[in-house]
């Protein structure tokens, strides 16, 4: 077996990097808090990477597809809420809810005191249903398109997917992602609520930022383009109960159908991202996690529709929330990101990558707003 581990001097450059990371959290203050908190993770992340024995790792990195499925396995068994405020579950408490063998639980769980289970640092976020629903999500729609992919990618001679190939998922299912879950509402549900599994962005100061624009109660504050179930605009509202104005959610019918009423203080507007934009001097146009679900031929499309507006409208803002990659050096996070859009024919995209796709529309990138979590808000203006 070759030899690939770090070279010690290697390690080395790694922990006195480590250790500035370090020192920045000391002298962080409140607002430079999260950043400093994500350097510090990168640094130990690098460092965990640089000491890893490479051989050894290759196992369980192919082999960590079986935590998904061991989640799912005990979302059928229905026993989460079991786990609530810390308590251990025994062994033959599973045995009579689930009818399961002894030695298929013993597959599933790992045991912690005796014969009995308690939930870790990394099971408890799975007592959230929406946690689970994006597990289920993921397991089941998305990933036999990423199992096909060496197959697909073979059979289309390695070229990207176009308006005309279709793209990945629609090579392994043969119709496209958003089409395949409106004829499949239970799906749909599933996926809308998956969809809230991550924490709503905290970088763009909404309530600062709208005030600013002096925005009234009859006003439009705020279009949210492609999203999903409201949870965005909700959390929005009860983080900012004073901004005033109107909340309009949009996207397709068929994602509504799968949600029994908007959140209180938005509305849900049935709308194609790819038609014009009939929602007239909003203040805000935002879009989130729906770039990187689509190649930069159907986002200048989509631009196509909200950029004449912003011409017209020269007070309203455009702001576009996902990844923005470093130019180069991306984490092993980052470019598993940018490879879980792929299959859906979208991408994870550089600052770089960004400034081109919206150059090709006439737009230009006025500020970056960075929170506490991985993706960042590009605010744009008209070039
Ligand atoms: C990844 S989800 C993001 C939802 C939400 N913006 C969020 O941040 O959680 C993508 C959303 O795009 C919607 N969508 C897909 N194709 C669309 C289209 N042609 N027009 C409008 N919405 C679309 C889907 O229904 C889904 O709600």
């Amino acid at each position: 077996m070759a030899e690939s581990a770090t070279p010690t001097e290697e390690v080395r450059v790694i922990l006195v990097d480590l250790k500035k990371a370090a020192a920045g959290l000391d002298t962080a203050s409140n607002s430079e808090l999260q950043n400093a908190r994500r350097t510090l993770q990168m640094q130990a992340q690098k460092l965990v990477y640089s000491l890893e024995e490479p051989n050894a790792a290759v196992w369980p990195r192919i082999f960590q597809v079986n935590v998904s499925a061991a989640l799912e396995v005990i979302s059928q068994f229905g026993i989460w809420e079991r786990f609530e405020g810390g308590k251990s579950v025994f062994l033959a408490e599973i045995v009579t809810l689930t009818g399961a063998d002894e030695s298929i639980i013993a597959h599933i769980f790992v045991e912690s005191d005796g014969p009995k289970f308690t939930l870790t640092s990394a099971g408890k976020p799975y007592l959230h249903p929406d946690h689970r629903a994006f597990n289920n999500f993921v397991f089941f729609d998305l990933l036999p398109t990423i199992m096909a992919m060496p197959h697909t990618l073979a059979e289309h001679q390695y070229r990207a997917p176009t308006k005309q190939t279709g793209t990945p998922f629609k090579w392994a299912n043969g119709e496209e992602l958003w089409t395949w879950m409106g004829s499949h509402p239970d799906r749909a549900a599933q996926m809308v609520a998956g969809v809230r599994s991550h924490d709503p962005s905290n970088a763009y100061p909404w309530d600062v930022e709208l005030e600013k624009l002096g925005v009234q109660d009859n006003d439009i504050a705020v279009v949210d383009v492609a999203g999903g179930k409201g949870h965005i605009m909700d959390e929005v509202r009860r983080r900012y109960p004073n901004i005033k104005g109107r909340f309009i959610v949009q996207d397709l019918l068929s994602t509504f159908e799968a949600v029994p009423t908007p959140p209180e203080g938005v509305e849900f507007m049935a709308y194609d991202i790819f038609t014009p934009q009939p929602v007239k001097d909003a203040f805000i146009y935002h879009y989130r996690h729906i770039f990187h679900n689509w190649s930069d031929g159907d986002c200048t499309t989509f631009l196509g529709h909200v950029v004449p507006l912003l011409k017209l409208q020269p007070r309203s803002k455009l702001l576009l929330v996902d990844l923005v990659l470093p130019d180069r050096d991306a984490t092993m996070q980052q470019a598993i990101a940018d490879l879980s859009m792929f299959p859906l024919g979208g991408m994870e995209r550089s600052e770089g990558q960004w400034k081109e796709l919206l150059a090709k529309s006439g737009l230009g990138i006025r500020n970056i707003w960075r929170g506490s979590e991985l993706e960042a808000c590009v605010e744009c203006y008209v070039l």
